[in-house]
């Protein structure tokens, strides 16, 4: 018998959570420090151009990678940086995140600008995620946040670029796909750039 997509997702989620809180926090520092070596690669390059983009990153939550230090090399490559708080239970935005900006508490465990911040539309958004298949389908931990942020963006003709961070184990065979889901340009894991294979439906 074949699960409904929701719950498929929701098996999906808490397995690969599980694994990637398995991990110990020395292989998650290692792993985190390897994303930032795939960088500057020209796989990434070919992802995106850096200067002058406003980059949406993630202060780390859970056993999330730690991609603050991969931010800051962003800054460095000519981003301008900028990380997602939460408004309510559907809504996030982003805000600016200056150099050595201030941080606060912004709900759900987050922590990001506050909000004398501006609120800026990011061209790439790096996505946290609990699980991803190669087709560029993600799970994230289920409150639909990226996946209406996305739909706004492109309503507005903004239609950020996105690449899912996360590390190799949260990788599946395939994740059910819903009509409000979007696909990922590409994923960002220790290994490398996985550039998706878009599907044909
Ligand atoms: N680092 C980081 N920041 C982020 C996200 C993220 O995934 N990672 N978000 C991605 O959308 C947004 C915040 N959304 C979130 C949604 C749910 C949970 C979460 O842990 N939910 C718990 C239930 C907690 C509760 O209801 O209070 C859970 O799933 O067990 C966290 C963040 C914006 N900022
Ligand atoms: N563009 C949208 N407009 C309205 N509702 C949406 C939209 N995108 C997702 N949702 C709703 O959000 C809920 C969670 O969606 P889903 O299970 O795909 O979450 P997720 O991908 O794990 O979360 P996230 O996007 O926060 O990482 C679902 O009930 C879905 O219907």
């Amino acid at each position: 018998m074949t699960l409904p997509s929701r719950e498929q997702k929701a098996v999906l989620r808490a397995e690969r959570l599980a694994l990637r809180d398995a991990l110990s926090p020395e292989v998650r520092a290692e792993a985190s420090a390897a994303m930032l070596r795939h960088i500057d690669t020209p796989a990434f390059r070919r992802a995106f151009d850096p200067a002058g983009a406003t980059v949406s990153g993630f202060w780390p939550i859970r056993s999330e990678p730690d991609i603050r230090p991969l931010m800051e090399c962003l800054r460095i490559m000519g981003v301008r940086p900028c990380l997602p708080v939460v408004l309510d239970r559907e809504t996030i935005v982003f805000r600016a995140y200056l150099a050595g900006a201030p941080v606060v508490k912004t709900g759900f465990g987050t922590t990001g600008p506050d909000e004398t911040a501006a609120v800026v539309d990011p061209d790439l958004m790096l996505v946290p995620l609990s699980a991803f298949d190669r087709h560029g389908h993600r799970i994230g931990y289920g409150a639909g946040h990226y996946d209406r942020a996305i739909a706004r963006l492109d309503a507005l003709g903004r239609r950020p670029r996105r690449i899912g961070i996360a590390f190799a184990c949260q990788e599946v065979a395939s994740v059910p796909f819903e009509p409000h889901d979007i696909p990922l340009d590409a994923i960002l894991t220790e290994e490398g750039l996985i550039e998706t294979r878009r599907q044909q439906v």
